[in-house]
């Protein structure tokens, strides 16, 4: 299959890799000049569980799309939130009638971004928890395991969506295709409601939060003001088993030894967050509704804080 991955960043590369090594013809998009460099003179290298590899693939900037005459079956979007728009603005070229998009982002409401750029029965969300990091321009930290679960929006999307789900699957992804995938959002947002803010605030890994007996309370409180803000869009959310798959996360032989990307950004990359995606989309929400929502109001605030005292951009 042609891929494209638009915002090929840590997990991009990881998606852009194993889906090269099972064959697929994969073009990488980003626009950090550095990287780009660093892909197109070295290859991308990448510690992939301890083994060193290095893959050649093509790589662009989101503007030398335009003058490419390529189109591809299907773009995979892991831009960071706020990047999503501009970057399918620049590669519109590549999107014919039949190319469809899966959005794999971190946080809520990105269809309505998408949807101005694709028909939405070609659009399909999914949900991951791989991890990825990257060690500097060109050279990429996969490590531990993970999963994705997808699904199309509309009744249209389906064989597509199991394609994909096939196709990830082959490749290692492990994907299973949803059936209510609007849930999934809803839960995996509690994980990045409660990690990504909280690991970034305490500068400190998932393992290290995980350990501290006053942070049970914390991560349950969050995860009650999502459920209850959820709830206003039709999904109900069972807090004790999102409570326990949040826990999961805590394993230092999982993923408990992952810096959160909200904590890569922030604290690493001195870089903006997507903290208005995940705690501030659900403030945002809960205030149209009237429901209060102060943990989830206190986190962005504090984050926003931490990137004004950063100077990050
Ligand atoms: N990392 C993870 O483990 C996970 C991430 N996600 C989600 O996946 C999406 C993509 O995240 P992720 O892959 O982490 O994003 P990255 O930060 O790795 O990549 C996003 C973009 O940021 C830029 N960039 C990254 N590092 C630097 C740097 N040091 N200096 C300058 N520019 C840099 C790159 O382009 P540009 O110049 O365009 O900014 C890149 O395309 C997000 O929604 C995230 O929440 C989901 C699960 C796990
Ligand atoms: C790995 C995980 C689940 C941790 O919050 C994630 O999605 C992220 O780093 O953004």
């Amino acid at each position: 299959m042609k891929i494209a991955i638009a915002g090929a960043g840590a997990m991009g590369s990881r998606f852009g890799l194993m889906l090269h090594q099972q064959g697929h013809e994969i073009t990488l998009i980003d626009q950090w000049p550095a990287h780009i460099e660093a892909i197109r003179e070295n290859g991308l290298i990448a510690d992939l569980n301890g083994e060193m590899i290095t893959a050649k693939m093509p790589i662009y900037a989101p503007e030398e799309i335009a003058g490419l005459d390529q189109e591809v079956d299907l773009i995979i979007a892991l831009t960071k939130a706020n990047q999503l728009d501009a970057m399918f603005n620049d590669i519109q070229s590549l999107i014919n009638e039949d190319t469809h998009v899966i959005c794999l982002l971190n946080g809520l409401g990105h269809e309505d971004v998408l949807a101005k750029y694709v028909k939405k029965e070609n659009i399909l969300l999914g949900i991951t928890m791989w991890t990825a990091g990257l060690e500097g321009p060109g050279r990429a930290k996969l490590f531990g395991t993970g999963e994705v679960e997808l699904e199309n929006i509309e009744p249209a999307g389906e064989a597509f969506a199991r394609k994909v789900t096939d196709i990830f699957t082959e490749a290692g992804l492990n994907a299973v295709y949803s059936t209510n995938v609007k849930h999934s959002i809803w839960r995996k947002a509690c994980v990045n409601g409660t990690l990504n803010g909280l690991c970034t605030i305490l500068d400190c890994n998932i393992a290290d939060l995980g350990a501290q007996p006053v942070s049970e309370k914390m991560i349950r409180t969050i995860i009650h003001e999502f459920a209850i803000v959820a709830k206003t869009e039709h999904v109900e959310l069972d807090e004790e088993e999102v409570f326990n798959h949040v826990a999961t996360t805590f394993d230092p032989n999982g993923v408990g030894l992952h810096h959160p990307s909200m904590h890569q950004d922030l604290i690493k990359n001195n870089r903006l967050t997507e903290i208005d995606y995940i705690n501030g989309a659900v403030s945002r929400k809960g205030d149209v509704q009237g429901i209060d929502t102060p943990y989830c109001d206190f986190l962005t605030a504090l984050v926003h804080a931490k990137e004004g005292i950063l100077g990050a951009q």
